[in-house]
């Protein structure tokens, strides 16, 4: 199967549906890649079977000399040597890589001298019971539309060239009167078109199934992607890549649960952006949208390096959820986000603190050992970032119980 299906392959999919009935190759590409993935498969089948048939071949020779006593003699080179070595040869060698390609040809070369051999055996033979070899003929044709199920227009080709030269044969043999004759090629035709249009239904059939399995892989791909996408919408926000408020609030809880477990403290870095309101009304929208994102880029760099969670919690407010830091490694931490917004040098007239855009980051740290909800966690960061904004802004204040923690 198709590792990532190309827009052509979708396209012939599309209409490979509409094909006409007796249309039994699928458009070019997807023949291409059905013969391509189906080789090894009918590879298979041709040595297994093939094998099958050489010993079955062999074995009516047990019966040869009853059937044909004044040939048998002559024919038993034929019967357990040439027809079966041709054959055992032919699957020797398809286990030559550079003969693979032309494999299919030597197998229906094969199986038609199984069947011009047969035809010749009873053809020298001046005995009335050589004509039963007819069934024979019958059963190799059968063998080789269904056994080996030889592609439709070789099975074609093969049948035409055999039914000449039995038509031939039958027409020459002496021992035999115009009816039987007749009876004779009549039910060897038919075997053949029955077999013919078995064999069409077969290989139409098997197309039609690696065209549904195309198609289901093809549908759970989409599914998959939609369902990624679905997934990635309902996590991420929109503007700055960071994962959205709902993805925070799982988190928070499963940090807060691992805390418990593996008793780590947690730490909640609130990021608010200062003066946010005045820099969207004195250098418009668009730009304020390129100073969340900017924003969100640093916090994001930091959150990676830490294996931590970072969100947009609303509007131009942040948060960074941390595990295993105690509380200077989060205060250094949250000073060096603050400066490297700083850094960023993004001016901002309207400010009351700074000529550039600055950020107030609020601290909240959970030891393993606090009896609270998770919300608490984010309360009091909150509580701690309105601290930091009394202050004067731009600034990193931590927080616990409402109480500012020394640094
Ligand atoms: N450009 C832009 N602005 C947003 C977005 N979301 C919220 N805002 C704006 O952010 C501003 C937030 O204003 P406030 O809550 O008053 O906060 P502030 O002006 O930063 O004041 P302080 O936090 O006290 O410093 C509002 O003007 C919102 O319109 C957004 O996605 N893009």
């Amino acid at each position: 199967m198709v590792a990532k299906m190309p827009p052509r392959l979708n396209q012939e999919l599309a209409t490979a549906d509409q094909q006409p009935w007796y249309q039994l190759r699928l458009p070019p590409l997807l023949e291409k890649i059905y013969q391509q993935d189906t080789a090894a498969h009918r590879m298979r089948r041709y040595r297994l079977f093939g094998a099958i048939g050489i010993v079955v071949f062999m074995l009516y020779g047990l019966v040869d000399r009853f059937y044909l006593p004044d040939v048998y003699q002559r024919v038993w080179i034929w019967r357990w040597l040439w027809l079966p070595g041709f054959a055992a040869l032919t699957i020797a060698c398809s286990f030559w890589r550079p003969f693979q390609p032309y494999y299919e040809y030597s197998v229906v070369l094969a199986s038609t001298a199984f069947v011009l051999g047969l035809t010749w055996f009873f053809s020298i033979s001046h005995m009335p019971t050589a004509q039963h070899y007819y069934g024979g003929v019958m059963l190799c044709l059968v063998f080789m539309m269904f056994g080996l199920r030889i592609p439709f227009r070789l099975a074609c080709l093969s049948c035409v060239v055999s039914l000449a030269y039995l038509g031939w044969v039958l027409c020459s043999l002496h021992f035999l009167d115009e009816a039987a004759r007749s009876l004779i090629f009549i039910l060897l035709v038919s075997c053949v078109l029955l077999g013919l249009l078995g064999l069409f239904q077969l290989q139409k059939e098997e197309r039609r199934s690696y065209l549904l399995a195309l198609e289901l892989q093809r549908d759970h791909r989409q599914l998959q992607q939609g369902f990624k996408y679905l997934q990635q919408i309902s996590t991420v926000d929109g503007l700055t890549g960071l994962f959205n408020r709902r993805y925070f609030d799982q988190q928070l809880h499963a940090f807060w649960e691992r805390r418990l477990q593996q008793q780590e403290d947690i730490a909640l870095l609130f990021v608010d952006v200062d003066y946010f309101k005045f820099y969207n009304d004195s250098q418009g929208h668009q730009m304020g949208d390129e100073t969340l994102i900017k924003v969100a880029q640093v916090i994001s760099r930091h959150a990676s390096a830490r294996q931590g969670c970072a969100a947009r919690y609303g509007g131009e407010e942040f948060v960074l959820l941390l595990r295993g830091c105690n509380l200077s490694q989060t205060m250094a931490l949250a000073e060096q986000i603050r400066s490297e917004v700083e850094a960023l040098a993004l001016p901002h007239p309207s400010s009351g603190c700074s000529t550039v855009v600055t950020i107030s980051i609020g601290i909240a740290l959970a030891h393993a050992s606090i009896n609270q909800q998770p919300d608490w966690l984010v309360s009091t960061a909150d509580a701690a970032v309105y601290q930091a904004k009394r202050q004067g802004r731009n600034q990193v204040v931590a927080m616990h119980s409402c109480q500012p923690l020394a640094g």
